[in-house]
């Protein structure tokens, strides 16, 4: 799907910008302050329905305003228009809207928009906390596996519905828990399979592009299903019962699963370098923008904040290279033209300067 034309209003200090961006390469540029950031930040509302930036949606409203609003026209991949939206006010109601209708289910609206980010802090994906992880494989199956989003709100119903029972220091073992623990069990072991498999088939294409961003390393994908090796759930549950019932919470399941990345044989972060981590960073996006690619027919957007502070001219060019060649929508954030120098050599590009808000194109 390609973004043809966008309208962002009350957005931090986008009064009212619209902008048609190109279906290949859009290069935002300005200088600091000048509303970048915030641009790529409202897009990342049609395909999160949340900030990167912030938890709070009232930041990202602009000051003295009530609310913000991001609309898009979109041509899909059969070459049908979608006219998509996402408001949100201060009182904390979002709604969607799909070709006029309105929505309150935002997997309606994020279900179409497939987008990932780049920014300066996504070398979290590998040195920040599982649930980084968890949340890359997951945005994959979300948009791939068309049964996965249930089954992971169904896990998480029983999750909590358990945790409230180890608080309540519940006997789980009784006979009127039993259809919870195996139901439990059940859902684990079906969303732990789910997510195995993704990463068995993520894991080639991941190395293909490890070599290309760090050649000299001997990569290792791999998956933690969040419990113990060699046993099922439901018999990993039975052994941790009394530790669960201490802590007050499931302590195995799908809700610990990790993915962990080797490089010649240590931790990732044990190794390389911040530059290199962001090379990794970039090889796992690759990698699934070209299984999403290939599971599903369908195009790819990607955003690139600051990707001038991120990456050398070499990596740069390269993962930008990598993701035009997969006919992904991209667009790049940066301050001056001298970081984005080799983007001279596509044809298929438009370049916009922002200033104190509005937005122009070159
Ligand atoms: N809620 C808001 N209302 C109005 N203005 C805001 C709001 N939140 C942030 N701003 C301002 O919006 C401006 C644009 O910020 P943004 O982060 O988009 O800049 P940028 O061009 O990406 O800069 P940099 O190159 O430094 O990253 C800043 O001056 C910021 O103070």
């Amino acid at each position: 799907m390609k973004l043809d034309r966008v309208q962002i209003t009350q957005f931090r200090n986008l009064t009212s910008v619209s902008l048609s961006p190109s279906p290949a390469l859009t290069i935002i540029k300005g200088v600091n302050g000048s509303g970048k950031s915030s641009l790529i930040e409202a897009l990342y509302y049609l395909g999160f329905g949340r900030s990167f930036r912030t938890n709070k949606h009232s930041s990202v409203i602009q000051n003295e305003k009530n609310s913000f609003s991001v609309f898009a026209s979109c041509k899909t991949e059969e070459g049908d228009e979608l006219k998509l939206g996402f408001q949100r006010s201060r009182n904390e109601t979002f709604t969607c809207s799909i070709n006029g209708e309105h929505s309150n289910k935002l997997s309606d609206l994020v279900s179409l928009v497939p987008l990932q980010l780049f920014t300066p802090q996504s070398t979290d994906l590998i040195i920040g906390s599982p649930s980084e992880r968890r949340r890359f494989c997951d945005w994959g199956l979300f948009h791939v596996e068309h049964q996965f989003q249930s089954l992971a709100n169904q896990y998480g119903k029983f999750l909590k519905h358990r945790n409230a029972l180890l608080k309540q220091q519940a006997n789980l073992s009784a006979p009127q828990n039993q259809y919870w623990e195996s139901q439990f069990s059940e859902l684990g072991e079906s969303l732990s399979a789910t997510r195995q498999g993704y990463v068995d088939t993520l894991t080639p294409i991941f190395k293909q592009y490890s070599q290309e961003f760090l050649p000299n390393f001997d990569v290792e994908l791999s998956y933690y299903k969040g419990w113990e090796k060699d046993v099922g759930l439901s018999e990993s549950l039975v052994k941790k019962r009394e530790y669960d019932g201490k802590i007050g919470h499931t302590s195995s399941g799908p809700h610990k699963a990790d993915l962990r990345l080797k490089v010649n044989g240590v931790n990732a972060q044990e190794l390389l370098s911040r530059g290199q981590l962001r090379m990794a960073v970039a090889a796992l996006q690759m990698s699934q923008t070209k299984l999403f690619n290939k599971a599903t027919q369908r195009k790819s957007i990607f955003l690139l904040d600051d990707v001038g502070a991120e990456l050398d001219a070499d990596k740069r060019e390269q993962f930008i290279d990598g993701l035009l060649k997969m006919d992904t929508q991209v667009f790049v954030t940066a301050i001056e033209s001298t970081q984005l120098a080799f983007i001279q050599k596509y044809n298929e590009k438009k370049m916009f300067h922002v200033e104190h808000g509005s937005v122009k194109e070159e």
